[in-house]
C-alpha cells in the first residue's frame, strides 16, 4: 500500500472532472484523477454523443419515409451492424485519448475506484491518497429497478451496444432516455412498445406539445401505455413477457424480443463511503452542494450529474466547471448562474424547451401570452411532409420579450437554441421582428412564432 499527497484531487473523468483536472493542473497544483470505468464518462461513451450517431441514422430513415411517394419510391437498406461500427469509430478512441490529455496536462491518473476513508484520505486501489481539496464528478447511472425479473433488463448502455436491431421491444419509462431509445428504434424498423407512468410520455416537456407527439408516433406505429408501469418481466422462451399495471390496477401482458430500463437514473456516489467523510446527500441521492458547489465539507466540492444543483446535463456541468475552475484556481468570484436552461430530447421529430413553463406562467401572476400553434402546414416542416410540427411560445407583453420556448417538429432541436440566446439577452420581439432572418431556414419561422 503506497501513500500519496495532492493538493487537488479528482474522483471522476468525465467531462466535468476532466476540465476541473486540467484547470487546476494548469494553475500550478499537484493533480491526480480516478476513475473506476472508461475514462470519458457517460456523455462521450454511453449518452449523447453515441446517441446521436444513432439519431442521425434514424432521423434520415425517418424523413425518407416522411417523403416516400414524394419523389422516394423506398428506403435503402439499413445494417445495424454497420451503424454500431460508425458509433464505435467515436467512442472506441476516448478513454485512451482522454487518459493521453490528462497526462499531457500534467495530471496524475488511477484506473479505479476512490472510496474515502476519512474527510481528507481516500483509498484508490492499492493507494492511499491524501488531498487538501476533493473534487467529486462521478455521474450517474441506471437506478435499480426493483421488480421481479429485473435481470431480464437491459440499460441504455446495452442498447447502445446490442448486436442487432430486434424486431419488437418494450421500453420501460417514458422520460428522455426511454423516448430517444424508442425513436430511433422504431425508425429503423423494430416495433416498439413505450410503457410510460404519466398521462403522456416526455412529461417534463409541455404537455400539449407531448401530447402531439404520442398522436404522431400511433399514427406511425408505435404503442403507448400510458399511466402504467411494468411490474414483472418473465423469461417466454427466447423472448420476454412484459407484465404492466395501468393505473386502475388492471394488468396486460406484452410478449416481445427484449425489454430496455429507461425508468430513471441515480448519482454514483454508492462506492465513494461518503459516510465515511460525514458528506450529505439530498432526498434523491445526489450530493448537497451550495451555489459554489461546496458540500457540508468546505474542501470538498460536487459537480455533474452526482450534484444536486441544476438538470443532469452536459452543458450544465459544463457551466458548473467553468464556475468552480473559475473561483478555485483564478480568483474568480462567481455563483451559478443556469437560468435558462435549454434542453431537447432527440425524438422524431425533436422535442426542444428553454425558460418559463405553462405551470410557472399560469402561477406567475403576469401579463404572459401564450402563443400556440400546429404549424404542420407551415413551409419549413411542410416541405419535409413532418408527421407533427407545433410550438408554444410565452411572450411577456409588458417587457415586450420571449420568457419561455417549446418546440416539437423538425430542427426543434437547434431552433431552441436561438430562443435561448433571446430569452437569455432580452431581446426585444420589436427588434426580433426588424432582424433579418436567412429564408427558407427553419430559424426564419422564429419571428414568426413570436408575432402577437
Ligand atoms: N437529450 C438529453 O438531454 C438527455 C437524454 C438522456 C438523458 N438525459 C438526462 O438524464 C436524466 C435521466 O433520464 P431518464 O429518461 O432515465 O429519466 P426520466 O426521469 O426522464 O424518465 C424516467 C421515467 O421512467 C418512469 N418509470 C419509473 N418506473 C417505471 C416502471 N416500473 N415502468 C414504467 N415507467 C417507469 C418514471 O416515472 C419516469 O417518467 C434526465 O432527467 C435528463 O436530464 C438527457
Amino acid at each position: 500500500m503506497s501513500n500519496k499527497h495532492y493538493e487537488i484531487l479528482v474522483v471522476g473523468a468525465g467531462s466535468a472532472g476532466q476540465s476541473v483536472a486540467v484547470a487546476a493542473a494548469k494553475a500550478g497544483k499537484t493533480v491526480a484523477i480516478a476513475e473506476g470505468r472508461a475514462y470519458g464518462g457517460t456523455c462521450p461513451l454511453r449518452g449523447c454523443d453515441p446517441k446521436l450517431v444513432l439519431h442521425a441514422a434514424a432521423e434520415t430513415m425517418y424523413r425518407l419515409h416522411r417523403l416516400s411517394g414524394k419523389g422516394f419510391t423506398r428506403a435503402p437498406g439499413f445494417a445495424w451492424e454497420d451503424l454500431m461500427n460508425w458509433k464505435r469509430s467515436f467512442t472506441e478512441p476516448i478513454p485512451e485519448k482522454s487518459r493521453q490529455r490528462m497526462r499531457e496536462s500534467g495530471v496524475e491518473v488511477y484506473q479505479d475506484y476512490a472510496s474515502f476513508v476519512d474527510e481528507h484520505t481516500l483509498k484508490i486501489g492499492g493507494t492511499t491518497v491524501r488531498a487538501d481539496t476533493i473534487i467529486l464528478a462521478t455521474g450517474m447511472r441506471p437506478a435499480p429497478l426493483d421488480i421481479p425479473g429485473s435481470e431480464h433488463l437491459l440499460t441504455s448502455d446495452d442498447f447502445l451496444d446490442m448486436p442487432d436491431l430486434s424486431a419488437e421491444m418494450v421500453i420501460v419509462g417514458g422520460g428522455y432516455i426511454g423516448t430517444e431509445i424508442a425513436h430511433i428504434s422504431q425508425a429503423l424498423g423494430c416495433q416498439v412498445t413505450v410503457v410510460a407512468t404519466g398521462p403522456t410520455p416526455l412529461e417534463k416537456f409541455d404537455d400539449d406539445l407531448a401530447d402531439l407527439l404520442r398522436q404522431a408516433d400511433e399514427d406511425r406505429g408505435m404503442r403507448y401505455h400510458l399511466n402504467s408501469r411494468v411490474v414483472a418481466v418473465k423469461q417466454a422462451e427466447d423472448r420476454f413477457a412484459v407484465e404492466i399495471e395501468d393505473a386502475g390496477g388492471q394488468r396486460t401482458t406484452v410478449r416481445t424480443d427484449r425489454v430496455i430500463h429507461c425508468a430513471g437514473r441515480i448519482a454514483n456516489t454508492e462506492r465513494l463511503n461518503l459516510e465515511g467523510a460525514g458528506i450529505e446527500t439530498d432526498e434523491k441521492g445526489r450530493i448537497k452542494v451550495d451555489r459554489r458547489l461546496r458540500t457540508n465539507l468546505s474542501h470538498v466540492y460536487a459537480l455533474g450529474d452526482c450534484a444536486g444543483t441544476g438538470l443532469p446535463l452536459t452543458p450544465v456541468a459544463s457551466h458548473a466547471s467553468a464556475v468552480l475552475n473559475d473561483n478555485l484556481f483564478f480568483e474568480g468570484d462567481r455563483d451559478l448562474d443556469y437560468y435558462p436552461i435549454p434542453t431537447v430530447a432527440f425524438a422524431l421529430p425533436g422535442m426542444a424547451a428553454v425558460g418559463m413553463t405553462a405551470e410557472e406562467v399560469e402561477g406567475s401572476g403576469r401579463n404572459i401570452s401564450t402563443h400556440f400553434r400546429v404549424n404542420t402546414d407551415w413551409f419549413h416542416p411542410r416541405h419535409l411532409n413532418a408527421s407533427v410540427s407545433a410550438f408554444k411560445v410565452f411572450v411577456d407583453d409588458d417587457k415586450g420579450v420571449v420568457v419561455g420556448a417549446h418546440l416539437l417538429g423538425p430542427d426543434a432541436t437547434e431552433l431552441i437554441n436561438l430562443l435561448y440566446v433571446a430569452i437569455r439577452q432580452k431581446i426585444l420581439i420589436q427588434d426580433l421582428q426588424h432582424m433579418i432572418f436567412a429564408y427558407p431556414t427553419a430559424a426564419s419561422m422564429v419571428q414568426s412564432m413570436v408575432k402577437a
